[in-house]
This record gives structure tokens, sequence and C-alpha cells, in this order.
């Protein structure tokens, strides 16, 4: 059994200078680095780093970048053989200019992740019946992620749905296809329609999430901790105490760890305490799929707190 993620896979190109340049300027920079990331792409090797067997599913361009980013996916223990290479357009990118002040500019290409459509849920389909739970997020058009969750019904299929980046127009349908939804409170409050900030601000989003159909609602809560709510049980569970240095792709690492205890067998509460560490040990690390604990760190952490 394997569990499935859909969704983006991007490169960040990073630019630092003194400055932002402003329109028509040319402007010397400092340094210059890339960073594999896009939400989908995060989550898979978050998965995979836990030791899950882990299928990405999505789409790169025919640039340098796109085999760069299968390779980087690859090496990570992510299984690629449903990547597909769109010739037709660049690799999903962003382009990210950072100036002494740690302000950006930042420009995003979604090129293949843009494309992605109807095939791609195709060749989703086939790993269905194999796979435990099937992750998405926002980063390709919304109406293959409805229809990756619609074929993941036919099969029993777990779906996990990160409503993020925040979006103003989430289709109503979408809820009851959806197993467990995981916003942080940006997202909750933009799908809600009310502020939320805090643990009874989440539990309140979690009610009315529950009630447009999700079975499960996880509020993630930044260095606060996390709200979980389901129609028999409702729960807090605080963040674990570390060194954040880079908040980055701690979201990613929530749910690769929640969903990693879920393929295990363990308890929803038991998952979102996985999701927790995973998500604090992201923190501790610069970065974004670099910041991802391995199985080792992982373990080594919990055997420390409990
Ligand atoms: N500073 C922190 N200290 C400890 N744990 C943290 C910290 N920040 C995040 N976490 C853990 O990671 C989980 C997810 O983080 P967060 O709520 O910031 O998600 P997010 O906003 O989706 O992240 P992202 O930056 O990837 O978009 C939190 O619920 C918490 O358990």
């Amino acid at each position: 059994m394997s569990i499935i993620v859909f969704g983006s896979i991007n490169i960040d190109l990073v630019a630092t200078a003194p400055r932002l340049p402003v329109a028509g300027e040319t402007l010397l920079g400092e340094k210059f680095f890339k960073v594999s990331g896009g939400k989908g792409a995060n989550q898979a090797v978050a998965l995979a780093k836990l030791g899950i067997p882990t299928h990405m599913v999505g789409r790169v361009g025919a640039d340098g970048f796109g085999g760069e980013l299968v390779n980087n996916l690859q090496s990570s223990g992510v299984q690629i053989d449903n990547i597909f290479v769109d010739e037709t357009v660049s690799s999903g990118v962003a382009i990210i200019a950072v100036n002494h002040a740690g302000e950006n500019q930042i420009i995003v290409i979604p090129g293949a992740n843009g494309c992605v459509n109807q095939e791609d849920v195709e060749r989703l389909s086939h790993l269905l019946p194999e796979a435990t739970a099937l992750l998405l997020q926002l980063e390709i058009p919304i109406n293959a992620v409805v229809a990756a969750a619609k074929a993941a019904r036919k099969t029993n299929t777990r779906v996990i749905l990160d409503p993020a980046p925040a979006q103003s127009d989430f289709p109503d349908e979408l809820y009851p296809l959806v197993d467990i939804i995981t916003p942080n409170e940006v997202e909750a409050s933009q799908l809600v329609g009310f502020p939320v900030d805090g643990e009874e601000l989440a539990a309140k989003a979690a009610g009315v999430l529950l009630q447009r159909g999700v079975k499960c609602a996880i509020v993630k809560l930044g260095a606060k901790g996390v709200f979980c709510a389901t129609a028999e049980e409702k729960f807090f569970v605080p963040a674990f105490s570390v060194h954040a240095v880079d908040t980055v792709a701690a979201g990613d690492a929530f749910n690769g760890g929640l969903t990693a205890a879920l393929f295990e067998g363990l308890s929803l509460h038991q998952a979102v305490v996985w999701g927790a560490a995973a998500g604090a040990l992201a923190t501790t690390k610069a970065g974004a799929q670099t910041s991802l604990p391995d199985r080792f760190t992982f373990d080594a952490f919990l055997r420390e707190r409990f």
C-alpha cells in the first residue's frame, strides 16, 4: 500500500541584493540559490523521508528545472513514474528577490502546475486501488482537485486536503469529498468568513467545516499548536517547544507526519501529535524540503519528548 500526493512541483530562484530594484533598474546582487518546493512536492518529500511509500502525481516542464525537480524528488525516495513532463510550458517557478531587510518581491509562474488536468487525474486513478490516502493542496487547478477527490471516493481512499494557499472561491462540492481538511489560521478564516486566531475560534471554525461536510477538521495554529474536531471527538495538541529558525514548510511537514501516522494505523490523536512533531522539527532548520525530518531524527525526537 502507498500514499498518493497530487499537486504542485516548483522551483524557487532566489537572488539577494542590498535593496530591491525599482522598475527599469538593473542592480548588482550578492547571492543566488535554488530551492525545490511546491506544496505537493514538499508533502511527498515529507512522507518519503519518514519512510512511507509515496507516489507524486503532477507536472513539470521540459526545461532543465523539470529534470532537476524530478531528480530531487526521486533522491528523497518519492516515486516519480507518474510525473508528466509537459513539452508546452515551463516548470512552475517562483522568481524571488530578497533585500537585507528580508523584504521580498516574488513573481510566481504556475507553468506546468497550471496545466494539470483530467489526464493527470486518470493517471492517478490507476494508483488509487493501492493507496490508503490521497493528499491534495490548492496550487493546481481546482477542477483537477475536485476530480481527484471524486475519483478517490470511488475507491474509498481517504482524502486529506490542505486548503492552501487560501482561496476565496473554494467550491462547496469539495467539502463532502474530504475526509480531513488541514487549514492554518489564515486559510480557515478565508473558508469560514470570520477571523480565526487561537484555540476557541479554531474550534468554532472546525464546527463550520464539519457542518459543510468534511469528516475531520484540523486547524494548524503555528507555535500555538493544533485543534482537531470530528463528529465524535474534539481535542487540542499544544506545539512542541523547539528553537524555531524558519517556519517555511512547517505546514507541509505537519501533513506528512499526520498521514504517516494514519498509514501506520495509529489513532487520530496520535496522528495529530506526529504532525505537530514533524511541523516543529521543520521549523528548527532553514529551507523547505531540506528542513523536513528523516525518520531517524523524527523517532529520536518523539522518544526524547515522551
Ligand atoms: N514555532 C513553532 N514551534 C513549534 N511547532 C511549530 C511552530 N510552527 C509550526 N509548528 C507546528 O507545525 C504545525 C504547522 O505549522 P503552521 O501552523 O505554521 O502551518 P502553515 O501555516 O500551514 O505552515 P507553512 O509555513 O508551511 O505555510 C503547527 O500546527 C505546529 O504544530
